[in-house]
C-alpha cells in the first residue's frame, strides 16, 4: 500500500498554470527528493501534499484517506497528526525554549497530557543530540541546532510523513550533510517517510528517488 498517493494535481495562480497534472506515489519508509528550477512549482506541490493549500483539481490520499474531502477543521487536525513540516527557515518561536518549540504540535493537538508531551519532546531532543540544549532559546542555538529542533518539532506527533522544503538551504555544507544523514537515520531506525524539495544535489543523489519538476510536470 502506498502511504501517499497524489493524482492529477493541478494548480493555477491567475493565468499562471503552475502544476499541470502531477501524480506521485510514495511508499512507507521512502525518501523522495524533488528537484527543479526555481519557480517550477516544487513548493506549491509540497504545500498541496501537506494540505496547506488545496489543488484546483486532483486528489491526495494519505494512509488511504482522501484528504481534501475533509472539512477545514478536520483537515487542520489531520495535518497536525499526520504531517510533519520542516522549512528552510526553521520558524521556531523566539520566546520559547528548544523543548517548548519541539513540543508545540503536541500542545496544539491537545490529546496527549503535558507530561507525555514533554517526555516525547525530551526524548527527541536527546536523540537529535540536543539533550543539553533543551532550555536554550533559539537565539542561543547554532543554525544546525535550530534546524534539528525543527526536526524534533516535525516528529513530535509521530507523523506518517515528513515534508521538507529546502531544509538545508540555510545551512553550511557541514551542517547540511549532518541534517541529511539524520533524515536517513530516521528512515532506517523508524521507517520514517520523507518527501524533500531541495536544490542540494548531494541530498537528491542520496534519496531513494530523485524526481524533477519541470514545466508543470514531474519527470523521473
Ligand atoms: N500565492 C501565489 N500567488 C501567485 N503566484 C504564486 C503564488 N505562489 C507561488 N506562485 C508562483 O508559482 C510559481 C511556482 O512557485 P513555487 O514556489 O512553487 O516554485 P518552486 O519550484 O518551489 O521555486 P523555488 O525553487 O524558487 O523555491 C512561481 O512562478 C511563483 O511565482
Amino acid at each position: 500500500m502506498n502511504l501517499l498517493r497524489a493524482s492529477g494535481i493541478r494548480r493555477t495562480y491567475g493565468s499562471l498554470q503552475v502544476l499541470k497534472g502531477i501524480d506521485l506515489e510514495v511508499e512507507k519508509g521512502e525518501v523522495v527528493a524533488i528537484v527543479g528550477a526555481s519557480g517550477a512549482g516544487k513548493s506549491t506541490f509540497l504545500h498541496i501534499l501537506g494540505t496547506l493549500d488545496r489543488p484546483d483539481q486532483g486528489q491526495v490520499f494519505i494512509e488511504d484517506i482522501n484528504v481534501f474531502t475533509q472539512k477545514d477543521k478536520d483537515l487542520a487536525r489531520f495535518r497536525n497528526e499526520k504531517v510533519g513540516f520542516i522549512f528552510q527557515f526553521h520558524n521556531l518561536l523566539a520566546e520559547f525554549t528548544a523543548l517548548e518549540n519541539a513540543c508545540m504540535p503536541g500542545y496544539i493537538n491537545g490529546s496527549m497530557n503535558e507530561k507525555d508531551i514533554l517526555a516525547r519532546g525530551k526524548e527527541l531532543l536527546e536523540m537529535l543530540g540536543l539533550g543539553d540544549r533543551a532550555n536554550h532559546l533559539p537565539s542561543q542555538l547554532s543554525g544546525g541546532e535550530q534546524q534539528r529542533v525543527a526536526v524534533a518539532r516535525a516528529l513530535l506527533n509521530k507523523p506518517s510523513i515528513v515534508l521538507a522544503d529546502e531544509p538545508s538551504g540555510n545551512l553550511d555544507s557541514h551542517n547540511a550533510l549532518e541534517l541529511h544523514q539524520l533524515f536517513f537515520k530516521l528512515r532506517d531506525d523508524f521507517g520514517q517517510t520523507f518527501v524533500i524539495v531541495t536544490h542540494n544535489e548531494d541530498l537528491a543523489a542520496m534519496a531513494d528517488r530523485r524526481l524533477v519538476m519541470q514545466d508543470g510536470f514531474m519527470q523521473s
